[in-house]
């Protein structure tokens, strides 16, 4: 759906200014909530503004549909604009038109409707955010949270097959971040949609999206999909946004003795109640340092940092995995013994909440 090859941007190249964007490789797939995150000044809005030409890359292609589009101007530009929606974090809504009167610009501009026309799909497009009762209202009388579902009808105005959302949910309080995210699920779901998404928040990428790319000074450090990366990353700079999602600092584990491990469980297995079987059937013990449990989108998962000690500690692992739980070796004793197949963790620090 949208490919990015070998981009590179640089604001002034001819004054030698060093690139923010170095040979971005991307794909998002259609129908996908693909996320970008990255810390401020990574160039996460740089790069989303490159899909819809708001920015032109030094070097690379832009490829949407498998057309290429970089250098599109004229009509062509005109159309590939009209067929991405955005959606900013500061709403960008004009203050002296009324929510109907925002949501009914783009359309106006696009001249393609009657007035009676217009005034329907603006009806239509504020149900569908739950703002029927609010059309005549300004911005200014409206909260946060239902500026931005203004910002999003608007954005839908002209039925996109992108909608590109640059924090959107920044400005906005935790409660009100969840509702505007469902609110784009279910638009990702109901339209079909593709969304890319670029936040400098972890938990938003958690909750919303199927895949994500970090970014890192211009550059994708990791990408994968959502719960891999995040029960699973790889990066320093990904396990440092984990972490400040997860709202709690390092647990030293050095004085505690055993295998630390660190196990997985997702899906149904979220809830399987295995490890006091094991803990029997291989006469082990395990002492839980740390753990987490919650969603990734809708799916359960549970992660736990534990001690493993005594009885038969390589037929305990290979009973965990058998029963689809992921091990890891995060340090402790005994961690040369373990049998090939078992991820090992150079970091002796557990991340727990
Ligand atoms: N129009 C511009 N002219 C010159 N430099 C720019 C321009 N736009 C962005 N930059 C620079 O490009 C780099 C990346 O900026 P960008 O806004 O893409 O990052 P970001 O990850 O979105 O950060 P933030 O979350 O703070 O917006 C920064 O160093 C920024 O100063």
């Amino acid at each position: 759906m949208i490919r990015l090859q070998a981009i590179t941007k640089s604001f002034a190249p001819k004054r030698g200014a060093p690139p923010v964007l170095h040979g971005i490789d991307l794909s998002v797939g259609k129908g996908e909530i693909f996320g970008i995150i990255g810390a401020s000044g990574a160039g996460k809005s740089t790069l989303v503004r490159l899909i819809n030409l708001l920015e032109r890359p030094t070097s690379g292609e832009v490829f949407i549909d498998d057309q290429r589009i970089t250098d599109a101007k004229g009509a062509e530009l005109h159309e590939l604009r009209r067929s991405i929606g955005m959606v900013f974090q500061h709403f960008n809504l004009l203050s002296g038109r009324t929510v109907a009167g925002n949501v009914a610009w783009p359309l106006e501009l696009a001249g393609r409707l009657t007035r009676a026309e217009i005034a329907a799909k603006v009806t239509a497009l504020l149900a569908r955010v739950g703002l029927a009762d609010h059309a005549q209202k300004y911005p200014r009388q409206l909260s946060g949270g239902q500026k931005q579902r203004v910002g999003i009808a608007r954005a839908l105005a002209n039925d996109p097959k992108v909608l590109l959302c640059d924090e959107a949910t920044s400005a906005l309080d935790p409660q009100t971040t969840g509702q505007v995210l469902d609110l784009l699920q279910e638009i990702n779901l109901e339209l079909g949609v593709t969304i890319v998404m670029i936040t400098h928040e972890m938990d938003v990428i958690r909750r919303a999206c199927d895949r994500v790319a970090v970014l890192e000074k211009g550059r994708v450090v990791e990408e994968g999909p959502v719960a891999a990366v995040f029960l699973h990353p790889s990066h320093p700079v990904t396990r440092a946004l984990v972490r400040e999602a997860e709202g709690d600092g390092p647990l030293e584990t050095g004085g505690i003795i055993g295998q630390h491990l660190r196990l997985t469980f997702t899906g149904e297995g979220a809830h399987k109640p295995v490890l006091g079987g094991i803990a029997r059937d291989y006469g082990v013990d395990f002492a839980i340092l740390g753990g987490r449990v919650g969603h990734i989108r809708r799916n359960p998962y549970a992660q736990f940092s534990i001690s493993l000690t005594g009885g038969n500690g390589l037929g305990a692992v290979a009973a965990l995995q058998a029963a689809g739980v992921a091990v890891e070796v995060i340090g402790g004793a005994a961690a040369a013994s373990l049998p090939t197949g078992i991820a090992t963790r150079p970091e002796r620090h557990l991340h727990v909440v």
